[in-house]
């Protein structure tokens, strides 16, 4: 027989099996023609490659004939290649039935159903689809999903921030880490693991203008998330409306007919929120789209007074804030505007919660006091508990219970957990999170690098007619020609011109002075510099910013006023040149944190021209000595500044003698020593101990590295892409380059770009790379490769020859592997209760079971394809085991599912009836947490025991070995 296949034949294609059961319409040449009716679709293959399956009905099964309905196949007979069969209607009457009129409509939907009717694949893709099958298993049980995938390095303090953010059902918090530590950073991760999780959908995220952009490629290029930026121009492509009545065009008929919710167009959006926060009719759109998570970055700007006034983007914020269920609001300097500021962005959290500016005040001065216990219980146990001081304290706090067991058993566990309970009632909250230098460790030094000046003439001249705050800034007192007579400037191009390898920061208060300044250095001195202000367009900032950072043909300086002082990443330059020092220690600390932050690798060098003898001197030593925040951040500038910030001004405008300006320095400095020890063993040390738990951190990092498999990963990767017809070839050590290729089995690969993407399995490699994507097992391309695995029956059938010494010929082995179904939202996480593997099954055609003898592996290594032309031969002799042997597998199934039930099951309800305990506890000590909260997580153990109880084992993949000689 020169081909198979025989016209009027049914068979169903194996990468399209949607198209439903085709029919032959021609075979000859070496070519074959397949109609499929319910598709409507032709398709022509060479014979010998054509990716078709032969479906054969046998005794027992049921087809379907138009017309006449379900019927019963009793007999079947071969006439020229060709099948009629004889069935049964529900009447007990007999029908032929050749095959040519089965119905089109035919969904084998399951691996058995597939096997049985002869619908089989290779036995790579089985191989792959089993292997599929074990990592989405392994990646769903683990607990750090969401957390393997971004590209950033493994840092314990964020970690620990993103998953315990992320395991609350609606996360609410206030991101405060110190300048440069990563807070955008933690935000992706939360942002990642929602999704992930499917807590979330859709993220709205609020920035400063100078952000937008930022942020932008940080959500692609570390956590491929494809973010959208909103502005006008953007939602006007979608929403037609014509908004102006006194227009001859109006029309509000018209252009209500053309309204349109632009917001409803993406489901990632980052919108600036100075646009926004300006215009009402977008706002009521943003607010009509519905969130899932609003995000928003450098907080602190949400301006909010005690007598209820407040800015428009804090009105803003708190419409929204009130509607979306998870909000994470960012600042590195939270009580920037004094702790009023402070309690207002706590309270867009949770107004309940702080309901009061008073209590919140009140709130802050337990600190110290409960932070004193909780040391006494970390260090030295045993000699706190048996000091009846301590433990008369301790027992206004905890339960009788709890103070007992801790008095008869005070091990590291329960100290632990009392700890935990301490923190969370009366501490700082479960809100707050803010991480220190001090405590992440490993920055680098800030170096002071002074430059005295004299004061040109003219400065002296006009300082008889400025205030003390102007008089900081002689390039507004020197007239039109001050870049010439500033002695700041020639500093300026001295220092650039002798060190012309350095890249160097310079920030200065306003724009009109970065700009001249620039113009200068540039066109003047032919100093290869870039400008940072307001007037730029976003495009332009970020373009000024890019030339900068380019280390090849950059610029040595980038000019900047007080927008460049928060968020942008300059940490690979070493010199900042503070031009002038602002009056608020925040903003200052603000922009030293562009150089000092994660991923610099030198000193930062600080650089302060001054004018000898002048206010600005005096500044200088105002942050030199009382707030020493040249050497390391300063958390309590503010309080000097409520403090002694008249005198300080006074002082600034030469109101002062040098012996009293030196008594003002002596006194801060004193004080800020106490504000700091203070606030060190109270408060700082309370957010220290909520905001990162070294040995949890530790693990989640431990189990990270060990769930990276980047050794399986690129395996599974090569077979994927040979499976898939994809172009996989080697691109150096760890890393590969994929590409669509010609006999690809699909139109396209889930997130693989036409000309292809490069990619490498090590972490530490892609963090230098940026060029390269950094593939782990939850890169969008292998997590939706292997969804278009699952999703559909690829591999899910095979039949295959083993030759096996030990084991006779014409023995049988049918491979099963099941995986667990959950109805549950993914976000219960319940697959961490069960194995982290699928279920798999080995049984002979004796029915004895032998999944501890026979290795997935072995079978893999032994496996032979067997021809087409002798398969339907072969799947005839075999089906009378086979209809005995997938029964057998199945029961044994069912007799797993129910230990996995039980097992899973005792597991959740232990966890679930410890965490109700902590609830209870919270709630009955203080509002942080409400009865809402105790109801919802009631009816989300329920939701979880129903899920897990009602667990089934469905089976997902068959191989049918038949030992050879
Ligand atoms: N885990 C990490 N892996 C790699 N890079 C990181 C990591 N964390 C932070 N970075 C880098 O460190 C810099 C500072 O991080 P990020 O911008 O998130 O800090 P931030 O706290 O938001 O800063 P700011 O207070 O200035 O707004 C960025 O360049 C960021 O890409």
């Amino acid at each position: 027989m020169s081909t198979i296949f025989i016209a009027g034949q049914r068979w169903i294609s194996n990468p399209e099996p949607d198209l439903g059961l085709g029919i032959i319409l021609e075979a000859q040449n070496r070519r074959v023609v397949i109609a499929f009716p319910a598709a409507e679709e032709e398709r022509t293959y060479a014979a010998a490659a054509a990716p078709l399956s032969r479906v054969l009905f046998q005794v027992g099964d049921d087809i379907d004939v138009p017309g006449q309905g379900r019927l019963v196949v009793k007999e079947q007979q071969e006439n020229s290649g060709c099948i009629v069969y004889f069935a049964e209607d529900e009447n007990g009457d007999i029908h032929p039935v050749p095959e040519q009129i089965l119905s089109a409509n035919i969904k084998l939907s399951n691996a058995k159903e597939r096997l049985l009717a002869g619908q089989v694949e290779h036995h790579r893709r089985f191989e792959l689809r089993a292997a599929t099958l074990e990592q989405q298993n392994t990646c769903k049980a683990a607990s750090t999903l969401g957390l393997l995938g971004p590209r950033v390095q493994l840092l314990p303090h964020q970690l620990y921030i993103a998953a315990e953010v992320a395991s609350r059902a609606a996360p609410r918090v206030l991101l405060a880490d110190e300048v440069g530590l990563g807070k955008t950073i933690e935000a992706g991760l939360i942002i990642h693991q929602l999704l992930l999780l499917e807590r979330a959908k859709r993220v709205l995220i609020l920035l400063p203008d100078s952000l937008v952009h930022q942020w932008l490629v940080e959500m692609l290029r570390r956590f491929n998330l494809k973010f959208s930026i909103f502005n006008e121009a953007r939602c006007r492509q979608v929403d037609q409306y014509e908004d102006d009545p006194s227009s001859i065009f109006f029309d509000e008929e018209e252009s209500k007919e053309k309204e349109e919710n632009p917001f409803e167009d993406a489901q990632l959006v980052i919108c600036p929120l100075s646009w926004i926060s300006g215009h009402e009719r977008r706002q009521g759109q943003l607010m009509e789209a519905g969130w899932d998570m609003l995000v928003v970055d450098e907080a602190h700007h949400l301006h909010w007074q005690e007598d209820g006034s407040s800015s428009a983007e804090y009105q803003l914020v708190e419409r929204l804030s009130a509607e979306i269920p998870s909000v994470l609001l960012l600042t590195a300097t939270p009580e920037n505007a004094g702790i009023d500021g402070h309690f207002a962005r706590l309270r867009l959290l949770d107004p309940a919660r702080y309901p009061s500016l008073d209590a919140f005040r009140a709130e802050q001065s337990q600190y110290e006091g409960i932070s004193e216990l909780i040391q006494g219980l970390l260090d030295h146990p045993s000699e706190s508990l048996a000091d009846s001081n301590f433990t008369a304290k301790l027992s206004e706090l905890l339960e009788p219970a709890q103070l007992a067991a801790l008095a008869t058993k005070p091990d590291a566990t329960l100290i632990e957990k009392v700890v935990r309970d301490l923190l969370d009632r009366f501490g700082t909250g479960r809100m707050l999170f803010r991480n220190t230098r001090a405590s992440v460790g490993g920055f680098p030094q800030r170096v002071l690098h002074e430059h005295p000046l004299d004061a040109p003439a003219e400065y002296q001249a006009a300082l008889a007619l400025v205030d003390e705050e102007s008089a900081l800034h002689p390039e507004l007192l020197l007239g039109d020609t001050w870049i010439k007579l500033d002695p700041r400037v020639a500093w300026v191009e001295r220092f650039l011109l002798q060190h012309p390898d350095e890249k160097v920061l310079l920030i200065c208060s306003t724009m009109n002075t970065a700009r001249d300044l620039e113009l200068q250095l540039r066109v003047r001195r032919g100093i290869a510099s870039a400008v940072f202000v307001e007037e730029l367009s976003l495009i332009e900032r970020d373009r000024a910013a890019a030339y900068f950072a380019d280390p090849e043909d950059g610029a040595q300086v980038l000019i900047c006023s007080e927008i460049g002082s928060e968020g942008r990443n300059f940490q690979f330059a070493q010199h900042l040149v503070l031009f002038d020092l602002p009056l608020n220690p925040d903003l200052l600390e603000q922009r030293i944190g562009r150089l000092d932050r994660i991923g610099q690798l030198g000193d930062v060098n600080l650089h302060v021209p001054y004018y000898q003898d002048s206010g600005q001197e005096k500044l200088l030593s105002w942050y030199r000595d009382a707030l020493a925040i040249f050497s390391q951040p300063c958390t309590v500038g503010n309080a000097l500044m409520l403090e002694f910030g008249g005198e300080l001004l006074a002082a600034l405008g030469g109101k002062q003698n040098t012996s009293a300006f030196d008594d003002l320095i002596s006194r801060a400095s004193v004080k800020a020593e106490e504000l700091a020890l203070s606030l060190r063993n109270g408060r700082n040390r309370l957010l220290e101990l909520n905001s990162c738990n070294p040995a949890r951190a530790a693990e989640l990092i431990t189990s990270l590295e060990s769930e990276q498999r980047s050794d399986s990963l690129a395996e599974y990767v090569g077979i994927l892409s040979d499976q898939f017809g994809l172009v996989h070839e080697d691109h150096s050590d760890n890393a590969v380059i994929l590409r669509p290729g010609d006999h690809m089995i699909t139109e396209a690969f889930p997130h693989l770009p036409e000309d292809g993407i490069t990619g490498t399995f090590d972490r530490d490699r892609a963090l230098s790379r940026e060029d390269m994507a950094y593939f782990s097992w939850e890169h969008p391309l292998i997590s939706g490769g292997m969804d278009l695995i699952m999703s559909s029956d690829f591999g899910s059938t095979t039949v295959c020859t083993i030759a096996v010494k030990g084991l006779k010929a014409g023995t049988l082995l049918l491979e099963a592997f099941f995986s667990p179904s959950l109805q549950a939202p993914p976000w219960l996480q319940l697959h961490r209760y069960l194995p982290a593997q699928s279920f798999r099954l080995v049984i002979d055609h004796q029915q004895r079971n032998l999944t501890a003898n026979v290795a997935h592996k072995k079978l893999n290594q032994l496996a032979q394809g067997i021809k087409k032309t002798v398969m339907p031969a072969l799947l005839r002799e075999v089906r009378s085991s086979l209809t005995s042997m997938i029964p057998h597998v199945e029961s044994l199934a069912e007799t797993a599912t129910k230990e996995w039930v039980s097992t899973a099951l005792a597991q959740y309800q232990s966890d679930r009836s410890a965490e109700r305990q902590r609830l209870q506890a919270l709630m009955s000590r203080n509002p942080h947490i409400s009865p809402a909260e105790l109801e919802s997580f009631d009816a989300e153990t329920l939701l979880g025991k129903d899920a897990l109880g009602n667990m089934q084992l469905n089976m997902s993949a068959l191989r049918l070995a038949i030992v050879s000689q």
